[in-house]
């Protein structure tokens, strides 16, 4: 199923396919705040970066942008808010079974009825996709392309539209969050440190000019926002914990034993911040980075973001052309400046902690547009 997934959903063929749909939401987006700094407006550019990221996910995984009222009367993101809230309380049940059955945190009602707003809405999703079957796209979205394999029987193993579901499911909540969520902690931690903001304009405006706007062609020259991104990543990665593993042999790590089939939790946000590891290990630095061959793709076990190895996380290559594209063109466009005269050094960063840890507070800032056109 992984290796469906990656070959037919998160190829880098299928990444671009989508790129000119990104562009355009991108562009409505920059278009939008442009408006905003026409009148010195206050954004909540928290809700701007995610309200983006659920039109970009929905465009690319369902083929159609939807509205909050389609989900559940919460809404998109409440539900995968609560979605990520639940999965990540732990739950006694787990460590004591006898105490499962009584549910006395009422985590498996909580469950069941996220489960059951999502499969609602994914049924409906399918039907319409059945319905509109002749239908010629130019861009097959997630939808067409399971039920395609599913129709043709190519998959080795059971593939029914139970297995399309859970695979779309997947694929909407993994990508919506992370993205937008890290994004948000990139631009938090440029405005909290402007000389590291002017440096990347900077870097912007020699590669790019302020004549026209960053496409993704770009991206691949832009050095200075790589090492930006993965600093960010290093003192915020979205899932904390990763996702929880099991051992499947008895091993020993560092001196600890670790049996057969124990649940193994990966405290990433502890090592990104080990002062074992890193040299002044609390300050944002992306300049610790020049001249390193340290990664994201989880070969250098201190910056693990996306996880290592099988169970890493497929969507690397889209969240990155997401992460760096998007924060990019925030930063080519606008200076931005924090409401009712606050300090840089006065931003809150408090987190607010679940499968994908948020910021506390949401971001809210003044963009001034700053390209010739
Ligand atoms: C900033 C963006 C993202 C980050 C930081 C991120 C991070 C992660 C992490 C840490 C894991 C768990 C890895 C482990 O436990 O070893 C994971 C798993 C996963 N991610 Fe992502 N992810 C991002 C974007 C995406 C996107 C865009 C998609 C797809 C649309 C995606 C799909 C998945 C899937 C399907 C898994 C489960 C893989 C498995 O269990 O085998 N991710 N991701």
């Amino acid at each position: 199923m992984r290796k469906l997934c990656t070959l037919e959903l998160l190829s880098n063929l299928k990444i671009n396919q989508f790129q000119s749909m990104r562009r355009t939401e991108v562009g409505l987006l920059i278009s939008s705040l442009k408006g905003a700094s026409k009148i010195g407006e206050i954004v909540d550019v928290s809700d701007k970066i995610a309200s983006l990221n659920v039109d970009i996910t929905c465009l690319m995984v369902f083929g159609k942008k939807y509205a909050d009222k389609d989900l559940d009367e919460k809404g998109f993101k409440a539900m995968v808010k609560e979605t990520a809230e639940v999965a990540a309380v732990p739950n006694l049940g787990d460590y004591f079974p006898y105490l499962g059955v009584l549910d006395l945190q009422g985590l498996t009602a909580r469950m069941k009825t996220v489960a059951k707003v999502f499969d609602d809405f994914l049924e409906k999703i399918i039907d319409e996709h059945v319905r509109n079957k002749e239908d010629h796209k130019q861009t097959k979205d997630f939808v067409d392309t399971m039920m395609a394999i599913m129709e043709s029987g190519d998959a080795e193993f059971e593939f029914d539209r139970r297995h399309v579901k859970a695979v779309l499911l997947d694929m909407f909540l993994a990508g919506m969050d992370t993205s937008s969520t890290t994004v948000e902690w990139v631009l938090s931690e440029l405005i909290k440190h402007p000389q590291v903001m002017k440096k990347l304009q900077k870097e912007l405006e020699d590669v790019i000019g302020l004549d026209r706007m960053v496409e993704e062609s770009d991206l691949d020259n832009l050095e200075y926002l790589n090492m930006v991104i993965k600093e960010a990543l290093r003192l915020h990665p979205v899932a904390p914990l990763l996702i929880p593993h099991a051992s499947m042999e008895d091993c020993v790590v560092d001196g600890f034993h670790i049996p057969k089939a124990s649940r193994v939790i990966v405290n990433i946000w502890a090592i990104g911040r080990d002062p074992k590891v890193w040299d002044e290990a609390e300050k944002f630095q992306p300049e610790r980075f020049l001249g390193s061959d340290i990664d994201l793709r989880g070969r250098n076990f201190q910056l693990i973001p996306f996880g290592s190895g099988r169970r890493g996380c497929p969507g690397l290559q889209l969240g990155l052309v997401i992460i760096r594209f998007l924060v990019a063109q925030l930063v080519h466009c606008f200076d931005w400046e924090l409401p009712n005269g606050m300090l840089p050094s006065d931003l809150n960063m408090d987190e607010y902690f679940g499968l994908v840890t948020t910021r506390a507070e949401r971001l809210m800032a003044i963009p001034t547009y700053r390209l010739h056109k």
